[in-house]
């Protein structure tokens, strides 16, 4: 197997005991060992991803885009087709799609052009799709992604997938379904919103890269603030296309798998589908060239009633919109064009945000954390804004801050299922926290307690909390002398012993010390004490 392929793997541990046939993973070597005569195949995985684009109003009409108005209160003439509307193209729509263009490393085609892509549903009331099929806005882009290998799961793996194209179109309306009434009913709201759709080159092997890849894509979106991305919410909808082959030889036929409402969920799925299409090869059937739902509840596909093969989409140029043209700089701009009006890629190009990636290597390089730490923070809307105003407020390594903010704040925000602008911990309350650890006024050990009493009571201040429960750190030479001395008097067997060369002992005197003086002491403070008073 080639490094991409023993790099690769499914999550899915069925599959590897109920199938003879492997996806070129790492459990391949295993396997073939059992079955050295049977060749082996391989998943091959592309995505088609449509991102809804954030943006006031719609690609070709001035309705506005909200998702949560009543039916139909968001459409203009032209998003319901009446004879004679013509479109007006969103400027900010096309922005998005070039800001995401460049985030993606793609060229971005000075010249681009609308089409006319043919249906016949009743929530597409023109009959057509306006999009971009000869020349897309967009296209040869790349996708950075990384995922975590090892049995702790701590080794990154960086891959990258191409992407073919970025095209805009709009979206169709929406049928909803009333099984009372066994009617159809159509919501006009969202029909001509902007999308862009993103088209990835077959490259992917499983539904754990394909995951990881869409993962990033969101992040790089939000962060771009083109889409939010939220997939649950259908803002972000990957179509999976699946196939199997034998390595070397060509791509078999592929299925396209839809209704994928979570990145887990598409692992699944597409795991699912790989697996579904080696079996049916394997018992000497056909893999059909058709759509299929995941269904979420089962974790299978079923085929969809209408068959790829059948459409004609019956493609020709969009006739009331012009040619597209972006322009690389002022200087290009044609004489006498107000270029306020125009998109300019490298105004656009000094707009670009930190992206994900840039965040997390800067996280790791200035704070020196880990780096999975730096993958957590990002992947959490707001933690990387939190830790480092922590780390801000505190003098404390950010390796220690670190500690708090993965497992008090984390562990807790995941406890109740928050998000980070939930959290009834603010940064500036933790770091008061940090800084009374670090400044001796309160030990490791009591800070937790203090957090999970902060976590209940914001409303009280870190110090008030300390005081009300009796937590300051004993500091006072004298009475920890005493406290040592009482426990040194009541354990003299062990005494004798750490004083017979096993000072391991010495562990449990000062488990003891921590638990009469419910964690109040510095552990190196009262170490020394105890070896002064038995040596
Ligand atoms: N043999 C294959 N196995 C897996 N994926 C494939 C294979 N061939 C093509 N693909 C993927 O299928 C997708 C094709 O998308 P594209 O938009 O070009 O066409 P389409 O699916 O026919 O059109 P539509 O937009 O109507 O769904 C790409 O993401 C590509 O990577
Ligand atoms: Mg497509
Ligand atoms: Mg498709």
């Amino acid at each position: 197997a080639n490094k991409s392929q023993s790099l690769c793997h499914i999550g899915n541990s069925n599959f590897i005991i109920r199938t003879t046939w492997t996806t070129g993973c790492k459990h391949q070597h295993q396997l073939n060992t059992q079955i050295e005569s049977l060749p082996q195949m391989v998943g091959v995985v592309g995505l088609e991803i449509h991102a809804q684009i954030h943006s006031k109003s719609k690609l070709f009409s001035g309705s506005h885009v909200s998702f949560s108005d009543p039916p139909n209160s968001l459409v203009s003439h032209f998003d319901a087709s009446l004879p004679g509307t013509l479109p007006v193209l969103n400027r900010r729509c096309v922005e998005a799609a070039v800001l995401t263009g460049l985030a993606l490393n793609c060229t971005i085609n000075k010249k681009s052009l609308f089409d006319r892509k043919h249906y016949f549903y009743a929530d597409m009331p023109a009959g057509y799709q306006i999009t971009q099929q000869r020349l897309p806005i967009a296209v040869n882009g790349t996708l950075s992604y990384s995922h975590f290998e090892g049995r702790k799961r701590n080794h990154v793996v960086t891959k990258s997938v191409k992407i073919k194209q970025i095209q805009l179109e709009q979206d169709s309306g929406k049928s909803l379904h009333d099984d009372e009434r066994s009617q159809t009913l159509i919501d006009l709201n969202r029909a001509g919103v902007g999308l862009m759709e993103l088209v990835m080159e077959p490259e992917m092997c499983c539904g754990e890269e394909a995951g990881a890849a869409v993962r990033e894509l969101q992040l790089i979106l939000q962060a771009l603030g083109t889409c939010q991305a939220n997939m649950a919410e259908g803002q972000l909808r990957v179509d999976a296309n699946v196939s199997v082959h034998h390595p070397g030889e060509p791509l078999g036929v592929r299925t396209e798998v839809k209704n994928i409402n979570s990145v887990r969920h598409l692992a699944k799925a597409i795991d699912y589908e790989i697996q579904r299409q080696m079996e049916v090869l394997q018992s000497g059937g056909t893999v059909l060239n058709e759509t299929r739902a995941f269904d979420s509840k089962s974790g299978i596909t079923i085929p969809m009633r209408d068959k790829e093969g059948l459409q004609d989409y019956r493609f020709m140029p969009e006739p009331n919109l012009p040619p597209l043209f972006v322009y690389e700089s002022e200087a290009s701009v044609p004489a006498g064009a107000d270029s306020t009006q125009l998109v300019l890629i490298d105004r656009l190009s000094s707009q670009l945000p930190e992206l994900p990636s840039v965040t997390r290597t800067r996280l790791v390089e200035t704070y020196g954390i880990l780096r999975e730490h730096s993958f957590t923070l990002v992947n959490e809307d707001g933690l990387v804004d939190y830790f480092e105003s922590v780390v801000k407020m505190t003098k404390t390594e950010p390796r220690k801050v670190i500690g708090w903010v993965m497992n008090e704040l984390m562990g807790n925000l995941n406890l109740q299922n928050l998000k980070v602008s939930q959290s009834p911990v603010s940064p500036c309350a933790l770091a008061e926290m940090i800084n009374l650890v670090r400044s001796g006024h309160i030990s490791s050990s009591t800070a937790k307690k203090v957090f999970q009493e902060m976590w209940k009571t914001p409303e009280k201040t870190v110090e008030q909390i300390v005081k009300e429960q009796d937590l300051w750190m004993i500091n006072d030479k004298e009475e920890l002398r005493q406290i040592c001395q009482r426990i040194v008097d009541s354990h003299s067997e062990e005494v004798q012993i750490i004083r017979g060369g096993n000072k391991k002992v010495l562990n449990k005197l000062m488990g003891e010390i921590q638990k009469e003086t419910k964690g109040k002491t510095n552990p190196l403070q009262v170490k020394a004490i105890l070896e002064e008073m038995i040596f």
